[in-house]
Formats: C-alpha cells, sequence, structure tokens
C-alpha cells in the first residue's frame, strides 16, 4: 500500500492540476490509457489537424463556382496521417516522460485502477494506492451498439479510424452527431464514398432545430445521408468488404463498404472505475455526480478529499468544459476554506465540419419554454450570411446567425452560427453573453469592420427588435 497526499486519475484535463504548489508533496498520476487522454491522442486535436487539410481538398470545388478552376491531384492519406501522429505522439510522450521521470514528486502508474472505498484504488496488477485527494478525471469512451457483426476488424471507432493504413473507397458512419459530421466531412472531402445512416433525423438533432435542418440539407449535398436508418447486421464478404443490413423509411437495403465508423456516443468510465464500490453517487447515464465545485457525492453529499471533473462527471462532453473544471479542482485542492464554482452558465462548442457549426445557450425550443415559463417576449432574429458584403464576395448560400434574446431587456439567450469560421465569429457573442452586455449596446456601442464577415453578427443583433433598440 502505497500513500500519497494526491492520486490523479486521468492524464486528460487531469494532467493540468499538478502545479509547483505540489512540488513538496506526494502525486500520483494513473492512466491506463494513452498518456494525454482523449483530446490530444483521439479527439479534438487529431480530428481537427484531419478536417484542416480536408477543407483545403474541398477548395477546387468551391472555388469553381467563383469562376477560379483548380483541381485536387492527391490526398496523401499516409503522409497527413504520419504528419499528425508524429506530432502528436511526440508530445503524448514527452509528457509522459515528464511525470515519469523529471519530477521526484510525482509516481506514474500505467495501469487501470478501481475503487476499493472512498480513499482507496487498486490497480489491474494488484498495486493498492491510498491518497488524502483523490481527484477523477477517468473521460469516457465510445459506445458500440449491439449490432451483429459490431466486432469485425473493418469496424472503428474515432480511437482506431485515424490511424488506418489507407483511405477506403466506400465508408458507412452509423450515428448523426458530433464525431459523424466531422469524420462524414472529411472522408467526403478526401474523395472517399461516405454513406451516414442517422437513426432519427435530422443529422445533430441535439443543436437549435434550424442549424440540425439545414445542416443535414448542406451534408445531403456532399454525402449519402441516411435518416431514421438502423444498421441492423454487419456481414464480412469474400474480399474483404463489409456488407451492412440498413432497415429505413424505403425499407430494407443493403450497402457495401470498406469500413465502418460507429459513432453513436461515448459513455464515462465510471463502469471501469468501480465507483459503485465506493459507493459514489452516479447519474442514470452512469455519470459521477458532483456538486458546483466538483466535489464527488455520496448520498447527495460531498465526501471530503474525492473530486470529479471533464467528461467522467459532466454533462458537457468537450475540452474546454474539463479544463475549466480542472482549474476549478486545481484551486480546490489548495483553498479548501475557499471553495470556487464551476461556471456552466454559457458553454459553447462548434462542430467543425462543413459548413462549420458554432453553438451556445438555449437553442429555440428552449428559449421559448424559457421565456414563457418566465411570462416574458422572445426576440429572435436570423441573419444569413449572404445578406452581407462578404457574403456576397464568398456567394454564400448556406451561412446564417441565429440569436434568441430576452424581448424587453435585449439579453442573448442563445446564439447559434452555421458557416465559414463560425467557431470564430460566435466568441463575441459568448463574450456578451458572459459579461450581460444587451444585444443593443452590444450592436451599437463599438465599430464592426467593413467589411468583414462579422458584419452578419451585427446585423443580426441590429435585426433583434428589443426594448432597447
Ligand atoms: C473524435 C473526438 C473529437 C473531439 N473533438 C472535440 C473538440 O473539437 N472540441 C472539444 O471541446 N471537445 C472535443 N472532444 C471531446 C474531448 O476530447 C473530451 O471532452 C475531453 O478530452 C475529456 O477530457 P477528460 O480529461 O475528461 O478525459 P480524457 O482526456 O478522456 O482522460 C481520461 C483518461 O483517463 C484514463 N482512464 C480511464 N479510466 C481509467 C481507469 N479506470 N484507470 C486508469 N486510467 C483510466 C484514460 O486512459 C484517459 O487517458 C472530442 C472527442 C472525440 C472523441
Ligand atoms: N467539435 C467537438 O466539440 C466535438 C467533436 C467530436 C466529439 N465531441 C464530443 O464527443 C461526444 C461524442 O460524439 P458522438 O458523435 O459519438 O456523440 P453524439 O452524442 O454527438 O451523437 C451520437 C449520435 O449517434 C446516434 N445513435 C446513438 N445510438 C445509435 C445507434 N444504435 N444507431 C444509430 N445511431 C445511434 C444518436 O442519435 C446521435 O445522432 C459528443 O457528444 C461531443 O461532446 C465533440
Amino acid at each position: 500500500m502505497t500513500h500519497f497526499d494526491l492520486a490523479i486519475i486521468g492524464s486528460g484535463s487531469g494532467n493540468s492540476l499538478i502545479t509547483p504548489e505540489w512540488d513538496s508533496k506526494k502525486v500520483a498520476v494513473i492512466d491506463g490509457g494513452t498518456f494525454g487522454g482523449t483530446c490530444l491522442n483521439v479527439g479534438c486535436i487529431p480530428t481537427k489537424m484531419f478536417v484542416y487539410p480536408a477543407q483545403l481538398a474541398a477548395v477546387p470545388g468551391e472555388a469553381a463556382r467563383l469562376g477560379v478552376d483548380q483541381t485536387l491531384d492527391k490526398v496523401h492519406w499516409q503522409g497527413i496521417r504520419d504528419r499528425i501522429f508524429t506530432r502528436i505522439d511526440a508530445i503524448s510522450a514527452g509528457g509522459r516522460r515528464y511525470r515519469a521521470e523529471e519530477l521526484d514528486n510525482v509516481t506514474l502508474y500505467d495501469r487501470h485502477v478501481r475503487f476499493i472505498s472512498e480513499h482507496a484504488l487498486e490497480t489491474d496488477d494488484g498495486q493498492r494506492i491510498t491518497a488524502d485527494q483523490i481527484v477523477v478525471a477517468a473521460g469516457s469512451r465510445p459506445v458500440l451498439p449491439d449490432i451483429p457483426g459490431i466486432n469485425l476488424p473493418q469496424v472503428h471507432t474515432s480511437d482506431t479510424v485515424m490511424r488506418i493504413p489507407d483511405l477506403p473507397d466506400r465508408i458507412l458512419i452509423i450515428g448523426g452527431g458530433y464525431i459523424a459530421a466531422e469524420f462524414g466531412f472529411v472522408f467526403s472531402a478526401f474523395g472517399a464514398q461516405v454513406t451516414m445512416a442517422a437513426r432519427s433525423g435530422p443529422l445533430l438533432r441535439a443543436l437549435d432545430a434550424t442549424v440540425a435542418e439545414r445542416f443535414t440539407e448542406a451534408a445531403s449535398k456532399e454525402w449519402d445521408v441516411r435518416l431514421d436508418t438502423q444498421v441492423t447486421a454487419l456481414t464480412e464478404n469474400p474480399d474483404g468488404s463489409v456488407r451492412a443490413d440498413l432497415a429505413g423509411p424505403q425499407g430494407k437495403a443493403t450497402l457495401d463498404v470498406d469500413l465502418v465508423l460507429v459513432a453513436t456516443g461515448r459513455v464515462p468510465n465510471t463502469d471501469r472505475l468501480d465507483v459503485a464500490a465506493a459507493g459514489f453517487d452516479q447519474w442514470p447515464d452512469g455519470r459521477l455526480a458532483v456538486d458546483e465545485f466538483q466535489r464527488v457525492l455520496k448520498n447527495g453529499a460531498p465526501v471530503a478529499g474525492v473530486w470529479g471533473l471533464g467528461d467522467v462527471s459532466s454533462d458537457f462532453q468537450l475540452k474546454h468544459v474539463a479544463n475549466h473544471e480542472a482549474r476549478t479542482v486545481a484551486h480546490n485542492l489548495l483553498h479548501p476554506g475557499a471553495l470556487r464554482a464551476s461556471d456552466h452558465r454559457f458553454v459553447p462548442s462548434a462542430v467543425f465540419s462543413s459548413p462549420q457549426i458554432a453553438s451556445v445557450g438555449m437553442t429555440e425550443e428552449e428559449a421559448c419554454a424559457d421565456t414563457e415559463a418566465r411570462g416574458v417576449e422572445l426576440a429572435l432574429a436570423v441573419q444569413e450570411y449572404g445578406s452581407t458584403a462578404y457574403g456576397w464576395a464568398m456567394e454564400d448560400t448556406t451561412g446564417f446567425v441565429k440569436l434568441l434574446a430576452e424581448k424587453e431587456s435585449g439579453r442573448l439567450l442563445g446564439a447559434h452560427i452555421m458557416g465559414h469560421e463560425a467557431s470564430m465569429l460566435i466568441q463575441p457573442l459568448i463574450q456578451a453573453m458572459s459579461f450581460g452586455l444587451d444585444a443593443h449596446t452590444m450592436a451599437s456601442g463599438q465599430y464592426w469592420i467593413h467589411p468583414a464577415l462579422t458584419e452578419v453578427v451585427e446585423n443580426a443583433l441590429l435585426s433583434l427588435k428589443t426594448g432597447k433598440a
């Protein structure tokens, strides 16, 4: 049995907790997977490193509309893949080496671990660890739906698909969420024939309904989107390809593909941690229950010295949320008498597909319910990129900004953007919501550069008919 001042399970956002204040204390970092966690190794970072070259591959199609003829000669899958993972693997190895070898006070356990009591853990090779403080930052993993043939070697998740040896000709993506949307774009821009089977339509249906509908329409022009379609079986063909049995609105069909990507959501890793053995509370979806200070709960009350952060406990499976919660925990570990709460009021997200999407705050449906419940009026504006000068330059036909605000006060309730650089255009709206700037003051109290694309945000704000306008 080895005792530590602090034990951290998970080297993703959990790794950032080891600040210089811990130099004189004994710290354990435990990770049974690849050092650095999901975002670095199999998540945000490599996916976006594929999205960027995919955007370049899509340029000739876009340029032709504007009178510039270009041709795409070749996409070097292996070169792109190796460039990405040479960089990422080195960062992961460097981070691991730093923790394992260069910090005297830190012990790295490359093992899976499970709880045996509130403050005691056991690794999968039988080592016992106790700690005054334990941080559970163990993340989530892909769900594999119960479909016959799901374990065929041609079936991948986001954990493995980015390292495949060659770009397949034909890909079936099961799911219609974030991962499906991003990989659908990457693989189709690279030249693969992509079919997407979404169990219930439209794509990205957790987002605002206008975004989901208009994204589905745009995506359907680029790849084969089958809504309300179940994949009922996967069978290996004699030539090594896979036959998928599909059941959809048109009845039953079969589809032969070279690779299947499963993107049907992710589950928190609480089961493999055996948090039930410590008696910690869990939500029905398996997430570890924590309070606003990120303290793990047991029978509804915080457990002294046990904390949770990121995908394992969060409502949002997003890296910037995991990082924010890690900053909360970093402070609270060191300041037990002055705890800080995490701020989950205005959590933005972006889908790096084509078109790109960014959202913050309520959907229209949520804003309607919210304003109705509070007896206040809702103001709504939809502004097309194509209505601004920069949109004319782009000959844009798909991009738009949708804003939702409280009519009387002009307080923004939600913002949804689809189109070129949506993830950047949304930032001033996140800022306004976070700092309580009303729509009218935001629109008219500052200069907006002409004729930048930001004018679409300015015009959307001006179109909101609020009490302050
Ligand atoms: C394909 C993909 C793309 C994404 N893109 C984005 C994006 O663009 N933007 C964004 O904000 N988010 C994105 N995300 C989500 C983001 O990656 C996660 O929200 C974030 O990485 C979660 O961080 P974490 O620290 O909670 O967990 P992780 O980074 O997953 O770290 C958990 C660690 O715990 C280890 N572990 C788990 N169980 C045990 C155990 N029992 N014992 C020991 N170790 C254990 C795991 O090996 C892992 O290394 C993406 C996710 C995926 C899959
Ligand atoms: N850009 C980003 O921020 C980004 C990118 C990728 C992933 N992520 C995070 O990772 C999480 C997981 O991504 P995801 O795309 O796997 O999940 P998701 O929750 O976004 O989408 C899952 C999809 O799978 C469908 N589905 C579920 N079970 C199914 C089944 N049996 N058959 C067919 N379809 C089924 C759902 O209806 C849904 O459309 C996301 O929630 C997101 O938070 C974020």
